[in-house]
């Protein structure tokens, strides 16, 4: 008996499971055949490259296909890919009321999880521009002395590698600088205090970084008052902790140098400043977004610099020029430095961070989720309010329709020349539309100042140990070098 009841249940099971996996074509859109239990996901997610590949994949199916946009599955959880360019912008731009939210796990009692990517609507809005202030040109130009002199250590450790005759290992002196960067404008941490915090910061650092796969499938399957009420925590309670600690003995301590010096400089002025300023800001609302600041201002940069280090020491003509833009700038000077204002003329270096930036975005796809049902224009085919959609930024930049020679690195795809012959509305690795990159200048500036660092006095080759050919970190979903 027990027997018939179970096949009974398996083969209703069975068919409801394949109810699911026709989602898009009982809405007449061409789907990404799936797989039982997997969907669109291919196996090899469990085993290497970058796990957000298989949107990679649809997107080439797709387009081979002649459609503007098609349906796959996370598992069992429909998600849209629209693959036309045209369509891509309406969604960012025009028709952004539809798309306003990132689709990511956050909630009130939860407060860290509560910054400005994963919020939406009237909330998002003014915390955006109650934020954009401190990316402002007059802003970044009060940060530029901190980085700049971060960058002095950096070449500090470099030449201390090359005086031990040791390999130099990109990526952990970028990170290294980043923290640095990061602690003093973010986190608003001196200089002498860092040294005795860093370890402690870069730990928790490490923490909040770290790819979370099972966190985000959670996040996905379960309802998020559900996960709350169960006593779920975007961060161990620990980080909360201390980055709790760390925003209020700075906050404490620049409430202490304000009366000496009335000056609203940095990041963190800013926002205490709307604390101030009748409630806009909450205590909370800082170290959720300062965290936040963390965990966009590193990863990413550090994967760029990464990259575009590897890229420079298989291309010594490219390392070259660079390096020559550089020398060039700072002979202008008496004391050969480089100055905020010199960063706007290392146009090759604009180049070759646009092009690393094509060839590897940090953000393989670019999140949303449909906030108000949307009717794809010129059809009858409606996407319902609450479909998580991906734009698959990676594969349109690298597809050879909009750039020339697109599987090379290569800084003249990015050329006022070549311009022509590329599609520049199919670069996003900083988004578009009303979500940008808050933060896109300010990287532009930390990583032109560990160029600078990384280049003016030394030239770069491929270790034997580095690999010709990258492959991709397989448990976070950035496209970070594995
Ligand atoms: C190479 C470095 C970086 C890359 C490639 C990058 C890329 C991105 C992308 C793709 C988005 C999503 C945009 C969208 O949904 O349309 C984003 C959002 C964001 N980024 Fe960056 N980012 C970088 C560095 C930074 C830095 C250094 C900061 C600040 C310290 C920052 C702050 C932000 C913020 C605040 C948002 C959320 C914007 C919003 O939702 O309103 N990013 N970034």
């Amino acid at each position: 008996m027990f027997i018939y009841f179970l096949a009974i249940l398996g083969v209703l099971l069975y068919f409801i499971l394949k109810h699911k996996h026709s989602y898009w074509t009982r809405r007449k859109i061409v789907q990404e055949k799936p797989r039982f239990l997997l969907g669109s996901v291919d196996k090899r997610i469990f085993k290497s490259g970058n796990p957000t590949q298989f949107v990679r994949d649809a997107y080439w199916n797709l387009k081979k296909k002649g459609v503007k946009h098609g349906g796959m599955y996370l598992f069992y959880t429909p998600i849209w890919i629209p693959i036309d360019l045209n369509l891509i912008k309406q969604i960012l731009v025009t028709d952004y009321e539809s798309f306003s939210s990132h689709g990511l796990y956050h909630h009130k009692n939860d407060f860290i999880s509560e910054n400005i990517f994963t919020k939406e609507g009237e909330e998002w809005k003014t915390l955006r521009s109650n934020l954009s202030p401190t990316f402002t040109p007059a802003k970044l130009k009060t940060m530029y002395d901190i980085l700049y002199n971060f960058g002095h250590h950096l070449e500090a450790q470099i030449a201390d590698s090359c005086s031990k005759r040791q390999a130099i290992r990109i990526r952990e002196t970028t990170a290294s600088y980043l923290t640095d960067v990061i602690a003093a404008c973010f986190f608003g941490i001196e200089a002498d205090r860092l040294k005795e915090t860093k370890r402690e910061f870069e730990h928790y650092g490490n923490v909040i970084t770290q790819p979370r796969p099972l966190r985000l499938l959670l996040e996905s399957l379960l309802s998020w008052n559900l996960l709350v009420s169960l006593g779920y925590n975007f961060f161990p309670k620990k980080v909360t902790h201390f980055f709790s600690k760390l925003i209020k003995e700075a906050v404490d301590a620049k409430e202490r140098n304000n009366l000496k010096i009335r000056v609203r400089k940095d990041y963190l002025d800013i926002v205490m400043q709307l604390m101030k300023d009748g409630g806009h800001f909450s205590f909370e609302e800082v170290v959720a977004n300062s965290t936040f600041m963390y965990i966009a201002g590193y990863e990413t940069s550090t994967s760029a610099l990464s990259y575009l280090m590897f890229e420079l020491a298989k291309n010594q003509d490219v390392q070259n020029k660079l390096r020559s833009e550089i020398l060039s700038i700072g002979n202008n000077n008496a004391k050969g430095e480089i100055t905020y204002e010199d960063l706007s003329k290392m146009k090759y270096a604009d180049m070759c961070i646009t092009e690393i930036l094509r060839c590897y975005p940090a953000l393989p796809q670019l999140p949303r989720a449909c906030t108000k049902e949307y009717r794809i224009p010129g059809t009858d085919q409606i996407i319902e309010k609450g479909t998580l959609t991906l734009i698959p930024i990676w594969a349109i930049q690298n597809d050879p329709d909009y750039f020339r020679n697109p599987t090379k690195f290569d800084p003249e795809n990015m050329s006022s020349e070549n311009k022509n012959s590329n599609v520049e509305d199919a670069w996003f690795a900083f988004g578009y539309g009303p979500r940008l990159c808050l933060g896109y200048k300010f990287a532009a500036m930390q990583i032109k100042i560990a160029l600078l660092n990384y280049l003016r006095n030394y030239k770069y080759t491929l270790n034997d140990k580095t690999p010709e050919n990258l492959t991709f970190d397989y448990d976070t979903i950035l496209l970070c070098p594995a």
